[in-house]
């Protein structure tokens, strides 16, 4: 049993196709009310990761304990715009681990899901198909939907994708807040250095093994450097300058 402050503890975690390592002993622990980072170049194993904890992969090694309920939120999956499906429906499905999957759903419930909808500030949108939803308040549902799971750890993988800067900063916004509000401790995959360092208490940074997992004032430019092997200098010449040049690609 992990110590009750400890809201993830992994231990030795490796996971291989072959002969070929994804993930090679994966250590750490992370605190109850914290909000973690984890960054990474693409195919550095932070989506295997995720999924390992969230119980989404089979044949890994290690041991991998969550002292409380998970409440998940996988990379932007593609929406069939003709699914008759409305926003509230999709947010009610966060109920199913507590209510069973053929339940039906009782007024209370309904209530809680308009408070959620209300809380990610998408609850004029209730009735509305998913098809018309633009990416950031279909995130906002996403959220939503972790959210009536009653999360004491919010795991979100790539959660900025298909989001522009005005609704990434607002997303990013709502997360601390519920952090603060519902001391939900909040573990973070992201491609968006400068906001990872800006909100983040700790950031891990995978390339297939930990390289460092820290307080992000205590990371040096040149470790992500070294980790992304690449000239990723966004700590030195601040955010704004990076976006501009990564938007540039
Ligand atoms: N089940 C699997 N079988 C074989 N290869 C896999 C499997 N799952 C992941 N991989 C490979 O493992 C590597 C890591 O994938 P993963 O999706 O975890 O990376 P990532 O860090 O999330 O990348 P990105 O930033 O591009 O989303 C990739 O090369 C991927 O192709």
């Amino acid at each position: 049993m992990v110590q009750d402050r400890i809201i993830l503890k992994v231990e030795n975690l490796s996971f291989k196709t072959g002969d070929h390592y994804i993930l090679r002993n994966i250590s750490f622990e992370m605190e109850q009310g914290s909000f973690v980072g984890i960054i990474g170049p693409n195919g550095a194993g932070k989506s295997t990761l995720v999924k390992a904890i969230v119980g989404d992969l089979e044949g890994y090694t290690g041991e991998i304990t969550v002292n409380g309920r998970i409440g998940y939120l996988p990379q932007q999956e593609k929406i069939d715009r003709e699914f008759p499906i409305t926003v509230k429906e999709v947010a009610a499905m966060g109920l199913y681990p507590k209510r069973g999957l053929f339940k039906k759903y009782t007024r209370e419930d309904w209530e809680q899901v308009k408070k959620t909808l209300k809380a990610v500030g998408i609850v004029h949108l209730e009735n509305r198909k998913i098809g018309v939803l633009s990416g950031g308040e279909h995130q906002r549902l996403m959220l939503a939907r972790a959210l009536l799971m009653e999360p004491d750890l919010l795991i979100l993988d790539e959660p900025e994708a298909g989001v522009d800067e005005m609704g990434k900063a607002s997303f990013y916004e709502l997360l601390e807040e519920f952090r603060n509000k519902q001391g939900i401790s909040i573990l973070m995959v992201s491609h968006d250095i400068g906001m990872v360092f800006d909100s983040c208490d700790k950031v891990m940074c995978l390339n297939k093994t930990l390289h460092c997992y820290r307080e992000s004032a205590d990371i040096s430019p040149d470790e992500i450097r070294r980790i992304f092997s690449m000239d990723f200098d966004i700590l030195i010449r601040g955010k704004r300058h990076y976006h501009k040049e990564h938007d540039k690609k």
